[in-house]
């Protein structure tokens, strides 16, 4: 009995004598640094989201927007959750990696910089702005080549690129940012020829000519 007692004092000292180790831990971790990046992080992604629905329903009407102008989809969820754990496993192992502030505001720039433009060109293309590529021409959708548009033909997707580059160099995730530029460069690879070959159909020559006179917008990508 009373070694049982004891046993069981054993173990309970042993607890107590975790526990303010782990709590020290944990304040170590969500430090100044990481509640800043994690907080800039977090309203950099509500506000993209939350955004992107209003702007839908403001543009085409509450009756023809769906929840998936929130623009969540399962691998996008997948990409966020592991930069999560990039960023978790390098605030523990390597703090001083998350101190760079510099490399940090940069990435904080390309976040402003990229929801900046992505929301000039929605706005500038109105109701010729859907989320899905239209395989189909409706009577309101014109070829609209003025605005953000006489710089390059994609501004929405190089404005998505640097947002979603930034929120990785924000975070001093070195893996995840690269990670992000060459899931979402691969993307807009597939994506462009696709959305391009319907534009083509509905404005001909006149696409064919704002095409050659300008960029896509994308790195490496005609
Ligand atoms: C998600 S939006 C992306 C628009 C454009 N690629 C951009 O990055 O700003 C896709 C829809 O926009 C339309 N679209 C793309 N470029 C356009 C343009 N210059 N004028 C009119 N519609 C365009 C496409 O037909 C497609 O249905």
């Amino acid at each position: 009995m009373s070694l049982t007692r004891h046993a069981c004092d054993d173990v309970e000292t042993q607890i107590l004598s975790l526990i303010p180790c782990s709590s020290a831990t944990i304040s170590e971790i969500f430090n100044f640094t990481a509640c800043r990046q994690l907080l800039q992080m977090l309203f950099a992604i509500i506000f993209f989201h939350c955004s992107e629905y209003v702007l839908a329903v403001v543009i085409h009407g509450k009756n023809s927007v769906s929840l998936g102008s929130l623009l969540i989809s399962r691998n996008y969820l997948l990409a966020m959750i592991c930069s999560l754990i990039e960023y978790f496993i390098e605030i523990y192992f390597f703090p001083d990696l998350k101190e760079h502030w510099s490399v940090s505001n940069v990435g904080l720039a390309m976040v402003f910089v990229g929801e900046i433009i992505r929301k000039l060109a929605i706005i500038t293309a109105g109701k010729s702005f859907t989320h899905l590529i239209r395989r189909y021409h409706e009577d309101h959708h014109v070829l609209v080549t003025h605005g953000v548009y006489k710089f390059v033909r994609h501004p929405s997707y190089s404005g998505f690129f640097i947002w979603s580059v930034g929120t990785q160099i924000m975070l001093c995730n070195p893996l995840s940012t690269l990670a992000f530029a060459l899931v979402v460069w691969r993307f807009f690879q597939q994506r462009i020829p696709y959305e391009e070959f319907f534009l083509r159909q509905f404005f001909g020559s006149d696409y064919e000519e704002y095409a050659r006179r300008t960029s896509s917008g994308i790195p490496f990508i005609k």
